[in-house]
């Protein structure tokens, strides 16, 4: 059925109910456009074909520890994802707000969907190369599966590379593009995974050892650092998704930012820099920056589900695989 043709809501699941999962239900409750049937966690599952209250969701997730507790929706699992998919439930689009630890996780995600024979469109905002690079390696398995799969759609990698692809416009050749981050959050505890993650990149740790690190021993990194993670030289996805979408080599993208974990104000201001070559020969620097007063969480979220949006469209045309937001415009969620 074509919900967008019906002008029926795009039923909607969030898989992952932290920070970024929880930020992902309060801004769809405020959408005519997309209807959350569906979330889920490590340790369950909630379904209503009608919708599920965002407040109840996080009110059970935050007491109880799972949206399994909701009632009557709920289901604990310790499969929630396989478990969810294989009720059958109709959910026309899923986003993934899961931490991608190990760095595999999120593309064995996607081969579960692959073998339940479900149908429709995946988003993520999953942040290294390589696993994107993993994500690109599955476009046959997605293309036959039916599914429309829209990789590095959040704020870095995902907004920020869609504007250095429409900067890019102005010019015949990219120098180079350099995006720079800010990101303020009151406790890391709000974030657990994008902390980690983050910690990941940091010198003498990799994304296993920053996984194997238990919250006291977070803690005591964060207190060494009064609670700011200083990045550079990221492996970030950015570089792939601009290297595919045939804008420049990867070797011309640098990603790098400042995480402060006990401050809400960004400590600097995310932007991304593009500089080029025009056809007339002059050398230039496009910049876009993010206003300071937008939270992490509504510039991650809202492209995710610009992009699910976009997703949806390709699908409902028969159009399958996997996208990045380097290459499809995000549309606007009512
Ligand atoms: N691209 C971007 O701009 C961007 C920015 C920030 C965060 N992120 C990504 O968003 C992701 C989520 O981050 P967060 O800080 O919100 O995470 P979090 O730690 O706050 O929450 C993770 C959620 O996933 C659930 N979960 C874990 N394992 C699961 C499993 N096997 N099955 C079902 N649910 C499971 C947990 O129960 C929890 O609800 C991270 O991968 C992070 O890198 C991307």
């Amino acid at each position: 059925m074509n919900t967008q043709l019906t002008n029926l809501p795009i039923r909607v699941g969030v898989l992952g109910f932290g920070g970024l999962g929880q930020a992902a239900a309060k801004l769809l409750s405020s959408k005519g456009e997309m209807i959350l049937v569906a979330a889920g966690d490590q340790k369950g599952y909630a379904y209503s074909t009608e919708g599920l209250n965002t407040q109840q969701c996080i009110q059970t997730y935050q007491s109880q520890g799972s949206v399994g507790y909701l009632e009557p929706f709920g289901t604990l699992s310790n499969s929630s994802i396989q478990d969810l998919i294989a009720t059958g439930q109709p959910v026309d689009g899923y986003f993934l707000a899961l931490p991608n630890l190990p760095n595999d996780f999120i593309p064995s995600v996607a081969q579960e969907f692959i073998k339940s024979g479900w149908r429709g469109v995946l988003v993520d905002a999953i942040k290294r190369t390589s696993a994107v690079e993993q994500l690109l390696s599955m476009k046959a398995e997605l293309q036959a599966a039916g599914i429309t799969y829209m990789s590095g759609c959040g704020a870095t990698p995902g907004l920020l590379t869609a504007a250095a692809a429409l900067a890019a416009q102005s010019y015949a050749e990219i120098h180079k593009v350099e995006i720079t981050f800010g990101v303020g959050i009151a406790n890391w505890e709000a974030y657990r995974a994008t902390v980690r993650e983050d910690i990941g990149h940091m010198p003498g740790y990799t994304v296993e050892k920053a996984r194997a690190m238990t919250d006291a021993q977070v803690e005591a990194l964060l207190d060494k650092t009064n609670g700011v993670l200083t990045l550079e030289n990221m492996e970030h996805a950015d570089d792939v998704m601009l290297e595919f979408a045939g804008i420049c080599s990867r070797d011309r993208v640098t990603v790098g930012g400042i995480v402060d974990t006990r401050n809400p104000k960004k400590p600097l201001s995310t932007n991304v820099k593009v500089t080029g070559r025009t056809f007339e020969g002059k050398i230039s620097t496009h910049t876009f920056t993010l206003g300071d007063e937008t939270s992490m969480a509504a510039n991650v979220c809202g492209p995710a589900f610009g992009y699910l949006k976009a997703g949806k469209q390709l699908h409902d045309r028969g159009i399958y695989g996997i996208f990045t937001a380097a290459e499809i415009m995000p549309q606007f969620v009512k």
